[in-house]
């Protein structure tokens, strides 16, 4: 594999860049990666996932966001990792397990086209609603049907962790505007001191949700496996939906299960956008910094 070789893959339109660190010449810091995922001035993603050794799994990932900040979780992240894992041939086991910041997971191949995973599925972890394991500021054990104030308005929230933080908001109606307006004031608020990931939902049927999600140091996203984990282990903790969820988001349809222990899995496609190589001249910016 050549130096500062990179995949670009997307899950239903949240993208990634993957970066093994046995084979990049430079340091990820914030700024090399706020530079990687600009669009201008870099290739442009929704963040960077960086192979790394694990003694605890078969293998080890680093989730970043384009702000820089390091995530414990993701689940498109996660689906794409692993079809990196299974295309590039670090592994030909259709089932292996994943060291995160936020936990070991497992993960399957269910599908393969022409020798490319395409469907994956990932036991993304145990949802808690417990404010001190969020965490969430406020003086009771869940944060459920709790009221808020941003700004000029005044939210129903419902808090829960599936390995990083989830602020779930539910509505009638689905308003971009909105989303981009409070998601942000929201994922700053004062009560959330590792911020957090916000998504507003619409009830569909006792087996499908509509989401828009503002993500924690990425903002708006087409789609976001952790987000759609978040929004069903809450739906089913206030008795809306059945166990099995499909989330419908403005990139597809992510299929959620969660079990009676909270336990959340995750079925989704994921697809190669490109390959290539880093330039030297964006390494040497890199090291300037
Ligand atoms: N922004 C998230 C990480 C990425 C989550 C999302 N892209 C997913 O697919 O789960 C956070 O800081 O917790």
């Amino acid at each position: 594999m050549e130096k500062n070789f990179f995949v670009k893959s997307h899950g239903l339109g949240n993208e990634y860049i993957v970066l093994d660190d046995e084979n990049i010449d430079f340091s990820l810091t914030s700024e090399s990666i706020k530079t990687i995922c600009d669009v201008h001035f870099g290739i442009g993603s929704d963040g960077v996932l960086l192979k790394v050794h694990s003694e605890k799994a078969d293998f080890g990932l680093r989730i970043f966001n384009p702000d820089g900040s390091e995530a414990e979780k993701s689940g498109n992240g996660l689906r794409i990792f692993c079809k990196y894992l299974f295309d590039l041939g670090f592994t030909d086991k259709r089932e292996f397990t994943v060291e995160t910041k936020g936990g070991v997971v497992r993960a399957r191949v269910e599908e393969v086209i022409n020798g490319k995973a395409r469907l994956i599925t990932v036991d993304i972890g145990k949802a808690t609603f417990k404010t001190e394991d969020i965490p969430v500021s406020i003086e009771k054990d869940e944060c459920i049907g709790e009221k808020i104030v941003v700004d000029d308005r005044e939210f129903e929230i419902n808090c829960v962790s599936v390995g990083n933080p989830h602020c779930v908001i539910i509505v009638d109606k689905l308003d971009d505007e909105i989303v981009k307006k409070y998601g942000r004031l929201i994922e700053n608020h004062r009560i959330f001191p590792n911020r957090t990931n916000v998504q507003f939902v619409k009830p569909v049927s006792r087996d499908q949700v509509e989401i828009r999600i503002w993500e924690r140091g990425a903002g708006y996203t087409l789609a976001s496996g952790t987000s759609s984990s978040a929004v069903a282990a809450v739906m089913v903790k206030r008795g809306i939906t059945d166990r099995d969820v499909n989330v419908v988001m403005p990139g597809g349809i992510l299929r959620i299960s969660v079990d009676e222990e909270w336990n959340i899995r995750m079925t989704g496609e994921v697809q190669e956008i490109c390959r290539g190589v880093l330039s030297d001249e964006i390494i040497e910016q890199f090291l300037s910094y």
